[in-house]
């Protein structure tokens, strides 16, 4: 298929278009570079630098089959004190992109929408029909786009597919994170067992779960990626499918740290901090409906996404020659 990424510049986004090339598709890219690398686009990707406000300008040009749409605000500490941002972007952002798919009658949408749509978990993984009560503006944007689309497709033939990631992280040989301000606990933990942050901060020792620290649901990248090719197909005109991206287990803060240290094999200091504003205290998937209906089925581990972060970690510091504190750029 011929499909427009937007958001590809960014860590998940980069990602999902190189798989998208290997399995054969045509990947244009779109991206305004705020938070993502033009370097992390494949060589020989076309690549339009713009606002996904204007993205009607490359619908334009000829026809595609899809958008993967990726790009967003995605912090959930930011969006409790910048909730603007996130309604702007996510939300308004969205609005002029299925218009512009309208306009130039593109069949089928996939979308990013995250875990954090649901707020306050428990112990018992969460499904697509759980009742979404989201606690940060992020998540709440994100649902407001989840409603956006289903009214879509009931009035028009877009097909689509929003996949409800829980937390990713892991990467895929030259693609991972590398966020220029990171707020992700893995990347930040690898960065204190390499030595370029002095410790961690744990946010919260006192939320209701079995250590006291939060609980979160980690997914590799790569197996989140092939989820997106498989959705690409699933895509059926006026039909708006949900499918939650997640393992189905649930680690805290002090089981990452542990992780990390066990794969690293190196020390990671902590020390306790507040909570963070807008986090849930449990986030853990019930992904068996995108196991059955779309036939898939998530490979890593937490060691090996922790694996594949450190080795992706080791290389930038080679690539870039980054030494000591300070944040990867
Ligand atoms: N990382 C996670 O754990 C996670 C979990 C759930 C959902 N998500 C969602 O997945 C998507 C990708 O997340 P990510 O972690 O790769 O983030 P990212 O910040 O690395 O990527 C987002 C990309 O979108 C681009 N972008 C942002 N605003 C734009 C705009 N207005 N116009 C054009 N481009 C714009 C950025 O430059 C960046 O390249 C987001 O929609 C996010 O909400 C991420
Ligand atoms: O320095 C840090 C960073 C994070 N955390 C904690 O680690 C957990 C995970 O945090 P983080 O990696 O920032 O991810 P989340 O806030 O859970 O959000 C991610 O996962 C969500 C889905 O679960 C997505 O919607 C978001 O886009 C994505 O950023 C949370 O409990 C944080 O409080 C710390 O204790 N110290």
């Amino acid at each position: 298929m011929k499909v427009l990424v937007t958001g590809g510049a960014g860590y998940i986004g980069s990602v999902v278009t190189r798989v998208l090339i290997e399995d054969g598709h045509d990947v244009v890219v779109l991206d305004d570079l705020s938070t993502g690398h033009r370097d992390a686009v494949p060589a020989g990707v076309p690549f339009v630098h713009a606002d996904i406000a204007d993205a009607g300008d490359v619908l334009a040009r000829e026809p595609f089959d899809g958008v993967l749409h990726f790009a967003a605000k995605s912090l959930v500490g930011e969006s409790m004190n910048r909730p603007e941002l996130y309604w702007a972007t996510n939300v308004c952002g969205t609005r002029h992109l299925l218009d512009a798919m309208r306009r130039h009658s593109v069949p089928r949408l996939i979308f990013s929408s995250t875990a954090a749509v649901y707020g306050e978990g428990g112990p018992d993984g969460i499904g697509e029909d759980t009742p979404p009560r989201p606690t940060s503006p992020y998540g709440t944007s994100k649902l407001a786009v989840d409603l956006m689309i289903s009214d879509e497709c009931r009035a028009y033939p877009l097909g689509a597919v929003s996949l409800r990631y829980f937390n990713v992280a892991g990467a895929y040989g030259p693609c991972g994170e590398r966020h220029r301000t990171e707020t992700h606990l893995i990347p930040i933990t690898l960065d204190v067992a390499a030595g370029r942050r002095p410790h961690l901060e744990i946010y919260g020792n006192d939320w209701p779960t079995p250590d006291g620290t939060c609980m979160r649901d980690y997914i590799h990248v790569l197996d989140l990626a092939r989820a997106h090719v498989v959705a690409l197909q699933h895509a059926r005109p006026g039909h708006h499918a949900i499918y939650n991206l997640g393992n189905g287990r649930g680690f805290s803060v002090r089981e990452v740290v542990a992780a990390v240290e066990r794969v690293t094999g190196r020390r990671v200091p902590v020390t306790v901090a507040p909570r963070r504003p807008g986090d849930p205290a449990w986030l853990v998937a019930d992904d068996s409906r995108a196991r059955a209906e779309l036939n898939w089925q998530p490979q890593a581990d937490l060691d090996t996404i922790i694996a594949d972060a450190w080795a992706f970690h080791q290389q930038r510091r080679h690539t870039d020659g980054l030494a000591g504190g300070g944040t990867t750029s």
